[in-house]
């Protein structure tokens, strides 16, 4: 468990004072994936810096393990870096060694045996899907693997925490989800807490458990990925949202459906969760006298399961439109019916 309190970071030049971070407060529970999302500039790159204190914090306090890493003496912060693994934007490697000196450097580093070094790198390396790859360096490897020797080298001393700051960004949409795909069968194997800061909602939605969103130094909203997904609070966590399902927001599109007669409605349908997987419009179809037009629909999966939005045209006698209306409420899906304003 990490938990972070009142965390601030002010930093100071000679012309201006810039609040990066502004008493960030969190619990973040072993074996999560914890996203921290936010524009340019909202202090993503800060914050996740000053859990290891590669930025001093003004103020606050970052417990893992029950260790205040801020009242650490230099020594005690070296030895608790080895246990939070680290992996950057520009992989950050070592260009003169090869794979398998990359990964071995942080067990040189903690004084580990040539034997064990060559065993834990051997195992690191067929985790992350290089095997072969070992004599290669750096400048040979595509993005991708270049993160892979990245994430094996940040889990050579068996971490307790796995920061990532923008891990993907460099990398193009195929390259990013497999690397993320490693990360989630890494967080699984190993029940390793994994923080990771983005731009990207889809990384937000592909692999994290919570997120928090920063916006000003400040955390504006946090929350369970489907809760932020479906119920968004702020103008910016919405602005997200949007991003990755722009259907929920344009009703517009669907206004020429909309009608004021007593046998049609068009409907918008929000399903979470195990409701996404439940067939309602066939059960519709089958249990009442209507026709049904699909309009336009969307589904993202998350880890805790998929959310999505359909929007349907339902044609068919009054009473037994409002019928279906009911059903379709009973059913725990969110049901909207659109009217013209
Ligand atoms: N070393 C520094 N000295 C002074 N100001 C800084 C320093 N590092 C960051 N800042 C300022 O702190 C604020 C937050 O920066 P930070 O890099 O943490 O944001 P970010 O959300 O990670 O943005 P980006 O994604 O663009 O890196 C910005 O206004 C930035 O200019």
């Amino acid at each position: 468990m990490i938990r972070i309190k009142n965390l601030s970071k002010l930093y100071q030049t000679k012309k201006q004072q810039v609040q990066a971070v502004d008493n960030v407060s969190l619990n973040i529970e072993q074996g999560e994936i914890f996203g921290v999302i936010g524009y340019s500039g909202a202090g993503k790159s800060t914050f996740v810096r000053l859990i290891n204190r590669l930025e001093e914090p003004t103020n606050g306090s970052v417990v893992i393990h029950e260790k205040d890493i801020t009242k650490m003496s230099t020594n005690q912060l070296r030895k608790k870096r080895q246990k939070i693994g680290m992996i950057f934007q520009h992989f950050n490697l070592l260009w003169s060694r090869t794979v398998f000196d990359n990964i071995a450097f942080p067990l040189e580093i903690a004084s580990v045996s040539k034997t064990e070094q060559k065993k834990k790198v051997q195992e690191l390396i067929n985790l992350v899907g290089l095997a072969g790859k070992e004599n290669a360096y750096p400048s040979q490897l595509s993005g991708g693997q270049k993160q892979r020797v990245g994430i094996a080298r940040a889990l050579a001393n068996d971490p307790e925490v796995l920061l990532c700051d923008e891990a993907t960004s460099a990398l193009d949409p195929e390259t990013t989800d497999d690397i993320l795909d490693l990360l989630v069968s890494i967080n699984k194997k190993l029940n390793l807490t994994v923080i990771l800061i983005t731009h990207e909602m889809h990384v937000i939605q592909k692999i994290c458990h919570r997120v928090a969103v920063m916006e000003n130094g400040n955390v504006v909203e946090t929350g369970d990925v489907l809760d932020v997904f479906v119920k968004p609070q702020s103008k910016t966590t919405k602005r997200f949202v949007q991003q990755l399902n722009p259907l929920e927001y344009e009703k517009e599109n669907l206004v020429e459906f909309i009608n004021d007669k007593e046998d049609s409605e068009v409907v918008k349908l929000h399903f979470i969760g195990n409701n996404a997987k439940r067939a309602v419009i066939s059960e519709v179809a089958k249990k009442f006298d209507v026709e049904i037009n699909i309009l336009q629909g969307s589904i993202a999966p998350t880890q805790e399961g998929a959310y999505g939005t359909l929007y349907v045209e339902i044609n068919g006698d009054k009473k037994i439109l409002e019928e279906t209306i009911t059903f379709l409420e009973g059913t725990g899906v969110e049901v909207e019916v659109l009217r013209h304003v």
